[in-house]
């Protein structure tokens, strides 16, 4: 195994390279890709509590648990978007919030 790929005794992850400008800017560009994944961690789990919500109180007003055409539209719009990653996205997105089927 290469000495950099390794983690730095600080815990952050190596660049990967020893070149020092492209350290710089992979160091950089990281920092957004944290914030990125940082405020998808947040979004997923804000989806997660109001589709749970949504799902209680269409129970407790005597609805059903789901609602397959509105999980279709959801599917279709991440497929569009994304393609078939959108939809394998999806179908995680969808069990995060109502459970598995
Ligand atoms: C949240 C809802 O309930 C369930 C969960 C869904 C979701 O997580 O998006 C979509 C459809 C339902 O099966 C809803 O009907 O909007």
């Amino acid at each position: 195994m290469k000495a950099n790929v390794v983690e730095q005794t600080d815990g952050s992850a190596q660049t990967g390279t020893d070149a020092p400008d492209a350290a710089e800017r992979i160091v950089d560009l990281r920092k957004r890709i944290d914030e990125i994944d940082n405020a998808l961690i947040a979004l997923w789990q804000e989806r997660a509590a109001l589709s749970q919500q949504v799902g209680r109180t269409r129970l407790q007003s005597g609805g059903t648990r789901l609602v397959l055409s509105r999980e279709r539209e959801i599917l279709e719009r991440f497929r569009e978007a994304l393609g078939a990653d959108g939809t394998q996205l999806a179908l995680l997105l969808l069990r995060a919030g109502r459970g598995p089927l």
